[in-house]
């Protein structure tokens, strides 16, 4: 059978797809848990290559192992000069999730073992193949994110510094100075609760891509592609062109009555799984509000303002609560990133969650190819050109 007349579940929303054992969402109790481990604890206890680790090996690291990780990650930091070279020539209207997406894109035509692991290679199946694979990604996309933002500003790119940690290197690679240790630790819990979230639709694609045992890097771009949009990752840009929109506190109320009086979907809430809030959104804030503090400026002090203003409103007159997205993209705007670069920051977070499902999925397994409910014509007769008036 192709097709079905059984019920359809429009958007897949409520079904069971496969099992997984890299995160819990439970939405009862506002809980996510990475390999057992509450993020909220993650988040503010350890860096963000310790989840790295964790997500990736199912166990937290011991110190050796850490080092040895984080060893490994900076050993494998550098874009080749070729892609470097690409880079410089992205057009400056593109949106840097297009050219993050072309840049993965190019590193995987560049890697000699970009198919090992998938079905393109004849040994098939090969965990440790996938996960050098993912590790080169993970030391990689902050600097093709850097690298574009520099060139975006008209600015040299700056090569990554072996002797920072990721986070660290990052900063020091779009900016060229590594901020307060406060701003790093508000970026470092973020990247924590963006890691990995089950089968929201970005990691989703990536197992369908993954599931034709296609490679790695086909994946990861298709994912790029899907967390791109604003009903998913898209929306921590649109939180901030929203705030910007709103303009003050005293107008916030309003703007959110009217908003809603004309339907219009309000980013950075609601989500497909949490209805009655999301776990990771008060971490969130109080890393958003440690931003506020440590910029000090009469600005951010409005967006803090507006923040909590829009979301009383919409929790008052609606019942839909904030999501991670809402309290993400004013703190990226506080760290000085651009808008159009808070997307990008996403990717560098889940990159992690994506390639421990991708290992999952070619673990186990399935062809995913669901059936469609047929609503078209009924089948008709084949009209030679000649007859058709
Ligand atoms: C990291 C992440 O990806 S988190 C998600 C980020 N995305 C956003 O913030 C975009 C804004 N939010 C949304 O568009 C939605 O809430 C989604 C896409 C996240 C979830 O959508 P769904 O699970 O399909 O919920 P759905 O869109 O059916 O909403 C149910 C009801 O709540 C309303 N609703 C849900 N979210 C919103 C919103 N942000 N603004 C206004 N109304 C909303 C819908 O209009 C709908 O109302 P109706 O029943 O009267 O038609
Ligand atoms: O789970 C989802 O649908 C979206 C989300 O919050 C995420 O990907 O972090």
């Amino acid at each position: 059978m192709t097709d079905t007349n059984e019920e359809v579940r429009y958007g897949l929303a409520g079904v069971l797809a496969d099992d997984t054992a890299v995160s819990k969402v439970v939405p009862e109790t506002n809980s996510l848990t990475y390999r057992g481990y509450a993020v909220q604890d993650l988040a503010t206890q350890g860096r963000f290559e310790e989840t790295a680790y964790l997500i990736w090996n199912g166990e937290l690291p011991t110190k050796t192992q850490l080092e040895a990780f984080e060893a490994e990650e900076r050993a494998a930091r550098g874009l080749s000069p070729a892609l470097r070279g690409v880079i410089e020539r992205y057009s400056a209207h593109a949106h840097p999730m297009d050219t993050l997406r072309t840049s993965v894109s190019f590193a995987g035509q560049e890697d000699a073992e970009a198919n090992l692991g998938s079905g393109m290679s004849e040994a098939g199946f090969d965990a440790e193949a996938l996960q050098r694979l993912s590790l080169r990604l993970f030391a990689n996309i902050p600097e093709m994110i850097a690298a574009d933002y520099r060139h975006r500003e008209g600015k040299p790119a700056i090569a990554p510094d072996a002797s920072l940690p990721w986070s660290e290197n990052f900063f020091h690679m779009c900016f060229g100075e590594v901020p307060a240790p406060q701003v790093v630790e508000a970026f470092d819990v973020s990247m924590t609760l963006y890691a990995e979230h089950s089968f929201n639709a970005s990691t989703f694609t990536a197992r369908v891509i993954a599931s034709t045992t296609s490679d790695l890097y086909s994946a990861v771009t298709g994912a790029i592609g899907a967390l791109k949009g604003p009903l998913h990752g898209g929306a921590n840009e649109a939180v901030m062109d929203m705030l910007k929109e709103v303009g003050s506190p005293d107008r916030a109320r309003d703007w959110m009555l009217t908003a809603l009086r004309e339907k219009r979907k309000i980013m950075g809430f609601g989500h497909r799984v949490y209805r009655s809030g999301d776990s990771r959104v008060p971490t969130m804030t109080d890393a958003f509000k440690r931003m506020v503090d440590v910029t000090d400026t009469e600005e951010a002090r409005t967006y803090w303002e507006m923040s909590r203003i829009l979301d009383d409103t919409m929790v008052s007159e609606k019942g839909i609560y904030p999501n991670l997205d809402f309290p993400a993209g004013p703190a990226y705007y506080l760290m000085g990133f651009p808008i159009p670069m808070f997307t990008p920051l996403f990717v560098m977070a889940r990159i992690t969650g994506w390639t421990a499902h991708i290992v999952e999925q070619l673990g186990h397994n399935k062809l995913i190819r669901p059936l469609s409910h047929y609503t078209g014509s009924a089948q008709r007769a084949y009209v030679p050109m000649g007859d058709r008036g």
